[in-house]
């Protein structure tokens, strides 16, 4: 069972603030994460969510402020390193391999995991083949997780985007991710393909335990699976805390009406 400890802040932002031209997407946005729990980043269209998700694991550099990922500040990683270092990602449009099976992308994201050598696992020789053994139990264990074992070797492509959807989420589970972010899970889905993610998100948090922060545009769907939630809105962060204490914020209900400022 999950325990959000309040004490352990697993990601710390502090103060960012980042700039396209003179489009400021971000301005001074502090928030953390603590180890453990689900952390929605929410907020109406261009308020600055995907910047924010981009800034953390890397792709963009802030202009100022600070990340402390696991106790280590920086200003500035790439996303391998981000990877490295435990945090991964699915994209807002499904980034997978659309050729290749659900169960060879899921592997995928065992690259990072790899101890052995190319040579070695050319050779699929004594520690390869068994560290490959490893890998391919972890991610007949995830599809088993996931309720795919039917579409295990189908071409991604074929799929339904919800399930292409949870096919991403599996590689992104493949790497054991200290810090999963989830860029909209929810987006582009049926009631229906919504309702089982949502259910997924929970579960991935309830049986490995796995920190997440993600960035949705409808507020409803994330409120029943948060622990907490931050507010953006034009690149300033407008409230921040329980689900409940969120919805009741004035700051938000106006930029969700779209109150002029
Ligand atoms: N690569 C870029 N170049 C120029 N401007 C950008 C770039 N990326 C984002 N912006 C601008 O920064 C602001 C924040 O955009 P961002 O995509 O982070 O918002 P968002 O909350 O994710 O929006 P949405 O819900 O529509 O995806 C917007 O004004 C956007 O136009």
């Amino acid at each position: 069972m999950r325990a959000p400890n309040a004490n352990e802040i697993l990601l710390q932002v502090e103060g960012v603030a980042l700039a396209f031209g003179g489009v400021r997407a971000l301005r001074d946005v502090s928030f953390n994460v603590r180890k453990g729990e689900i952390r929605a980043i929410i907020g109406p269209n261009g308020a600055g969510k995907t910047s924010m998700l981009n800034v953390v694991n890397g792709f963009y550099h802030p202009n100022h402020g600070a990340i402390t990922f696991k106790g280590r500040t920086r200003a500035k990683m790439q996303p391998f390193e981000a990877a490295r270092g435990g945090i991964a990602r699915t994209f807002q449009n499904v980034a997978l391999f659309k050729g290749m099976s659900a169960l060879d992308n899921i592997m995928t994201g065992r690259t990072l995991k790899v101890r052995r050598g190319l040579l070695w696992q050319a050779l699929r020789y004594g520690p390869a083949l068994a560290e490959e053994v490893e890998h391919r139990r972890k991610v007949e264990e995830i599809i088993d997780f996931l309720e795919i074992e039917t579409i295990r070797k189908v071409p991604v492509g074929r799929l339904p985007y919800g399930l292409q959807k949870r096919v991403e989420l599996g590689r992104a589970l493949a790497m054991e991710p200290d810090l999963l972010l989830l860029d909209e899970p929810m987006a582009g889905m049926n009631v229906e393909e919504k309702e089982d993610m949502s259910r997924f998100i929970v579960d991935v948090n309830n049986h490995y335990g796995t920190t997440i922060a993600l960035i949705e545009h409808d507020m409803a769907v994330v409120m029943d699976l948060s622990d907490r939630v931050a507010v953006l809105d034009h690149g300033v962060k407008i409230a921040d805390g329980t689900p409940d204490e969120v919805k009741r914020s004035q700051a938000v209900i106006d930029a969700y009406l779209g109150v002029a400022h």
